[in-house]
């Protein structure tokens, strides 16, 4: 944890009463440890995209693989409405994760084929 993070840092300070200010730093704490557990799960998650990304690589397999997305959209947009989150808003979300995941994915797959090529020299 950044030893810098000032859980109180906020622009309104003035503008509440201190037990108002009190009830939303308790609530922002909840806050804070849910945004640090997504970050963890995020990198967690991206350990095992590089995986996959790794192995497609040394398959010589596309980057993307649009038939798993798809499925993988709908399983989430189902989820969100059973958890009440806005379907639309998880579609983006996983949609803008996989964008990030295939970026890596070509890297990996220039890396491996740079790697070859100068084998082959
Ligand atoms: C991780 C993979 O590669 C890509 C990224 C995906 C993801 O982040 O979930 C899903 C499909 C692929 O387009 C995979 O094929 O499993």
């Amino acid at each position: 944890m950044s030893a810098q993070y000032d859980p109180h840092a906020s622009s309104l300070a003035g503008s509440a009463e201190p037990a108002v200010l009190q009830e939303l730093y308790a609530i922002r704490g909840s806050i804070d440890n849910i945004d640090a557990s997504l970050v963890y799960l995020l990198a967690e998650r991206f350990k095992f995209t590089q995986r996959v990304g790794r192995l497609k690589a040394e398959h010589e397999l596309p980057p993307s693989d649009p038939g798993r997305e798809t499925a993988q959209i709908a399983r989430l947009r189902a989820l969100a409405e059973d958890a009440d989150l806005e379907p639309e808003f998880a579609a983006k979300f996983l949609n803008f994760v996989i964008a990030e995941v295939i970026r890596h994915h070509q890297a990996i797959a220039g890396e491996e084929h740079d790697g070859q090529a100068r084998h082959d020299d």
